[in-house]
């Protein structure tokens, strides 16, 4: 019985490296506004030093600092104005000891000056001199070249995911358009006679597709591309067609279902029937999610010393989920969203974690690593607290409850009520 024989997350994770370890990045371009969310194909750097002239913030007169120093309200220093900076345009006035310049906020200050004084503490006393009435500090209110970021400098790592914030950033370097990676495209497919339509009523026996629809949403929350769902009955030749075409049109199969031991459970067949080298491993040591099927599929095969090895993706990943909808979706995201990070995304960034109090003791799950789902409060001390959510891996109500998972590892004794656990946020 090959789900006796079950390998670790590390085991899966090793084995998968050995047939996509060279895995090299697609890239395509898309316009700035469209890239938030993808991941970066290149590093990105900084093509000029911001700002590339010394700037001011203020509206002000552009001084020499020392030229205002012990001024007070009853007793300012009288400057003559040498010009006025216009926005936009270089400025080539250079400023004299006893001089200022009038400059508009983010205009270029004039060779000689240091500092800038705001227009609230000058009085203007003709068209050729100002009272100043408080001192300058040298450097204040301007920004000088390279103050925010200097020319070349790295400022994003290639898989690096591009949230709203960086957006800024890239268009100040000049990217109107962005390299980034190839989304993966994705078939899912669920599998069973009792798996009907979301918009059926179900009959006594059936039940609706949650697993399509709950995994998809997962996948596109990553970046996938999820090209195609569909119901297939427990059919060895239907659901082999259906897999063979997925593969036609997708990098990666994900099918829920039929994972198990039982007698219609042909997953492991089918795709062991389309190639080589088929099932790597059926059965993870994890709770829940046991019966799970991680199978690969060379495109071409380089029969080499080491075996196959897949090169530019030509290998396609198989993966055979639990029929049941919540261990469905925490395989998907402890194994299938963590490989695509890592081989799609080339994405090395942690993710962020929340530390907890847990409520309650949590028992180790006997030679398998624990995905404990929780959900976070506050308590009276406005310390995070992860309350455990005890719900059958059949079911999917609890899952809207849940904040994230702990994960708690095979070999421990479990966790302690009270213990401080890092939770894993959805
Ligand atoms: N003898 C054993 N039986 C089972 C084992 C085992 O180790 N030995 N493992 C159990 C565990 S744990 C799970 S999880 C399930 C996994 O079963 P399969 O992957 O073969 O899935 P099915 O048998 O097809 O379905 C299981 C369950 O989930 C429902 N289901 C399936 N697909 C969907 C879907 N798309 N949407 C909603 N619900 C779905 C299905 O109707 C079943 O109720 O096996 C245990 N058995
Ligand atoms: O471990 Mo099973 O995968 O749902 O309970």
């Amino acid at each position: 019985m090959k789900l006796l024989n079950v390998d670790t997350i590390e085991e899966v994770q090793k084995k998968l490296k050995s047939y996509f370890q060279t895995a090299s990045a697609q890239i395509e371009m898309v316009p700035l506004r469209q890239s938030v969310g993808r991941y970066l194909g290149e590093d990105i750097f900084s093509d000029v030093d911001m700002p590339q002239f010394r700037r001011s913030v203020v509206d002000g007169y552009a001084v020499l600092a020392k030229d205002t120093f012990g001024v007070s309200d009853s007793m300012p220093v009288f400057l003559e104005v040498a010009g006025t900076v216009d926005m936009g345009k270089a400025c080539d006035i250079v400023l004299e000891p006893g001089q200022a310049v009038y400059v508009p906020t983010g205009g270029m200050l004039p060779q000689g000056s240091d500092s800038m004084v705001m227009i609230e503490y000058i009085e203007k006393l003709d068209e050729k001199t100002i009272a100043v009435y408080k001192p300058a500090a040298p450097n204040s209110k301007i920004m000088n070249p390279g103050d925010d970021f200097r020319k070349n400098e790295i400022l994003f790592s290639k898989g690096h995911r591009i949230a709203a914030k960086d957006i800024g950033l890239l268009a100040a370097v000049g990217k109107a358009e962005v390299p980034v990676l190839r989304k993966p495209k994705m078939s899912i497919l669920s599998t069973g006679d009792e798996i009907i339509e979301i918009s059926e009523i179900p009959k006594p026996g059936e039940i609706r597709d949650i697993n399509s629809s709950a995994v998809a949403a997962f996948a596109e929350k990553t970046g996938v591309d999820v090209r195609s769902v569909a119901i297939v009955e427990d059919s060895y030749e239907k659901l082999r067609i259906a897999v063979e075409e997925a593969l036609k049109e997708s990098d990666l199969v994900v099918l829920s279902g039929g994972s198990s031991a039982g007698a219609k459970d042909m997953t492991a067949e089918i795709i062991d029937s389309l190639g080589e080298p088929g099932v790597i491993t059926h059965g993870i040591a994890m709770k829940p999610g046991k019966p799970t099927i991680i199978g690969v599929l060379a495109q071409k095969a380089q029969d080499s010393a080491e075996g196959i090895n897949c090169q530019n993706h030509c290998c396609k990943l198989v993966v055979g989920l639990p029929g049941h909808p919540m261990a469905a979706i925490i395989v998907y995201e402890v194994v299938v969203s963590s490989f695509i990070k890592q081989y799609y995304f080339h994405h090395k960034e942690e993710p962020i974690t929340v530390t907890a109090a847990i409520t309650e003791n949590i028992h180790a799950g006997e030679g398998r690593e624990t995905y404990q789902l929780v959900s976070l409060k506050r308590d009276d001390a406005l310390q995070w607290i992860a309350e455990p959510i005890h719900a059958k891996s059949g079911s999917i109500s609890q899952l809207m409850l849940a904040d994230g998972f702990v994960r708690i590892p095979s070999l421990s004794e479990g966790i302690d009520a009270k213990s401080r656990v890092e939770v894993v946020l959805f």
